[in-house]
């Protein structure tokens, strides 16, 4: 039997004495473990291998590899477009690397204009760089080198955060204005039916899903009598420039929509939506989150009444006047947002990083180690507690990298960097199937597809994949 010390609380007020809370002793009972399955996320190695697989493959690839490697620009140019700009060689080298290799400048810049990966490895750890100083091709190198120094300074911005609209909240919350933008001739909608994407294939990306975009006629005036309105925001600052909306559509009569997109569907949002035209995923994870919030928020959290969906899907109010919803942080209205934190943890010598397996992952992949914020911690207190738990690893500093929503339904990816103080694994079996540490050259491997035992990690939408990807390539010459 344990002794454990108990703080009180009085309607939601803690019990003090002077300095501490008033505590105390009580003999606890064994603890009963409540395990419940979380329900199955898995990302998919094939979508995530899709585009590489099948273009590897391809004669065009080879073409376009080729042509940057004898810096033949016009035919270079004439296959951008029709292939991934990063497409990597068997080797894991990128049309980049091959003109790196080679010096040839007109082909660099416009990779680099074309918003190609700057910070790609290939299987031995390279960086497009490092090739051009390894060969002497100084231009290059200082085109490069430049480039890298600028996207430092840049936010990151990982997948599914990239939402082009001003959210306005101006006029979500004015009823007038809101009304008004349901009408505007200009306005775009997009279709959810059961919390299902309708999406098509984008025709400027290929192997890449869109949202079909209907206009106001395009619109049969029922659907917008019967359906759940989601005001997701203006297209600029301008009160007058064009405003979005997401459709909850109920059962019914759809026909208007294949009417007008035949080849579109309603699909399952993960992991198709990993493959969207990025500002396109940013905008889902706005919608879904709402919708996925308002689905399962039908009734009062605090008493149980009716609610009334107000401001364009941001806010359900309680129908029964005497509920103290009402009064203060008011925060059961507001759509939830749960914070989690995902961490890479370097090894004390700060030449490996630990990575581990959970259950439900495609066989061979290791990610960071993640887990959900508990009320009431700080962001390095999670990181703390989450990798102790789930690994034994003790962890000191803990330093911000950067966020994801992750809609599913309505998570905050936390990224950071956190720095172990001791080495020793000890794995939670209930989490995690393995764990490991991973050198860079390991990592290098990973992320050019080209690991001896074929592990890999997620692909590059994930911020997991982003958090190993920029340890990796900071100093990858030390690999
Ligand atoms: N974008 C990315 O690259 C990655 C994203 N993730 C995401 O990170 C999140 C957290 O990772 P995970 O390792 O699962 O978390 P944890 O390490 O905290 O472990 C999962 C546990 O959290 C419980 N749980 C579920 N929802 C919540 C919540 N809202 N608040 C507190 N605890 C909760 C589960 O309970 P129960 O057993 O009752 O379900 C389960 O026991 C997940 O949403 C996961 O999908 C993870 C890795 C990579
Ligand atoms: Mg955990
Ligand atoms: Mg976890
Ligand atoms: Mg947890
Ligand atoms: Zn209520």
């Amino acid at each position: 039997m344990k002794i454990s010390q108990y703080f009180l609380f009085e309607t939601h007020s803690p019990v003090l004495t002077k300095s501490s809370f008033f505590t105390v002793k009580k003999k606890l009972f064994n603890k009963q473990e409540v395990c419940a399955k979380r329900p199955e996320t898995i990302i998919s190695r094939k979508m995530s291998e899709e585009t590489d697989v099948e273009s590897k493959d391809s004669e065009l690839v080879q073409r376009f590899l080729d042509c940057a490697a004898r810096g033949d620009v016009e035919n270079f140019e004439q296959l951008l477009g029709a292939v991934d700009i990063d497409v990597k060689s068997d080797r894991g080298w990128t049309a980049l690397m091959f003109a790196a290799r080679n010096g040839h400048t007109s082909v660099i810049n416009i990779l680099v204009q074309k918003g190609c990966d700057v910070n790609c490895l290939n299987a031995s750890g390279q960086t497009a760089l490092e090739i051009a100083q390894f060969w002497n091709h100084k231009e290059v190198a200082s085109i490069l080198s430049q480039y890298r120094q600028q996207l430092e300074y840049d936010q990151i911005h990982n997948y599914y955060s990239l939402n082009p609209l001003y959210r306005a909240s101006d006029v979500r919350k004015d009823a007038k204005q809101l009304e008004s933008a349901k009408n505007n001739k200009s306005a775009k909608f997009i279709m959810f039916s059961k919390l299902q994407p309708f999406l098509i294939t984008s025709e400027e990306k290929k192997k890449k899903f869109k949202f079909a975009v209907f206009t106001l006629d395009q619109l049969p005036s029922s659907i917008r009598e019967t359906s759940t309105l989601i005001f997701l925001g203006l297209e600029t600052w301008d009160p007058v420039s064009s405003p979005w909306f997401a459709v909850d559509l109920v059962e019914g009569d759809h026909s208007f929509i294949s009417k007008y997109y035949p080849d579109g569907s309603f699909v399952a949002p993960f992991p198709t939506t990993m493959q969207m035209i990025q500002s396109h995923a940013g905008l889902f994870a706005e919608a879904h989150s709402i919708l996925c919030w308002l689905d399962k928020y039908r009734f009062c959290p605090t008493c149980g009444s009716k609610q009334t969906v107000i401001e364009g899907g941001y806010k359900q109010v309680c129908n029964n006047s005497d509920c103290t919803s009402h009064k203060g942080v008011h925060n059961t209205c507001y759509p939830r947002v749960d914070p989690s934190l995902i961490m890479l943890v370097l090894s004390p010598s700060k030449k490996q990083c630990l990575l581990g397996r959970q259950k439900r992952f495609p066989p061979k992949m290791f990610s960071c180690l993640a887990g959900f914020m508990e009320p009431g911690e700080s962001i390095e207190d999670t990181c703390r507690r989450e990798i102790e738990e789930e690994s034994g690893v003790k962890v000191g500093r803990v330093d911000y990298h950067s966020s994801q929503p992750w809609p599913f339904p309505a998570t905050l990816m936390l990224g950071c960097i956190a720095h172990a103080r001791t080495e020793t694994i000890t794995i939670d079996k209930d989490e995690l199937e393995e764990a490991r540490w991973f050198s860079r050259a390991e990592i290098a491997q990973m992320l050019a597809g080209q690991h001896p035992d074929g592990l890999f990690i997620p692909p590059s939408q994930a911020i997991a994949h982003q958090l190993i990807k920029s340890w990796a390539t900071s100093n990858s010459a030390n690999l």
